[in-house]
């Protein structure tokens, strides 16, 4: 299998266990690795036969921009459960910043695995 990714996809939301980051909106950005087979899309040059990257970048800003959460955890969580469940994604490695958390210039976050790695599948 393949991977479709998408690289440095930053999303303002609300996000922090202190109440003053339940006043604010903060970018956190995401980057993600999808499974995907794009032989079949290659073949046929149709965006129905591809994992439509610009569809998944539309509901995960929709839906982290709609619901914060208190933990990056949380958010993460939430957005590979969509990829698998609503996408059909069969393995996704996503990793979620909250860039400036910690300190200037300092990146915190964490980074999931969620589904079985199809066979074939790239190193690493
Ligand atoms: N594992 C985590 N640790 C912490 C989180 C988190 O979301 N996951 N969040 C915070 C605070 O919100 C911090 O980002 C701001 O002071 C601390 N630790």
């Amino acid at each position: 299998m393949d991977i479709v990714f998408i690289q440095g996809l930053a999303i303002e939301t609300t996000i922090g266990i202190h109440d003053w980051e339940k006043r604010i909106r903060r970018p956190i950005v995401l980057d993600l690795e999808m499974a995907s087979d794009i032989a079949r899309a290659a073949a046929s040059d149709r965006i129905e036969d591809a994992l439509d990257y610009d569809a998944v970048t539309r509901r995960l800003r929709q839906e982290v921009s709609e619901n914060g959460a208190e933990l990056v955890e949380t958010l993460a969580e939430r957005c590979a459960a969509i990829l698998r469940e609503e996408f059909g994604i069969p393995w996704v490695r996503l990793r979620l910043n909250k860039p400036g958390a910690v300190g200037e210039g300092v990146n915190v976050g964490v980074l999931i695995e969620r589904g079985v790695r199809p066979e074939g599948s790239l190193p690493g």
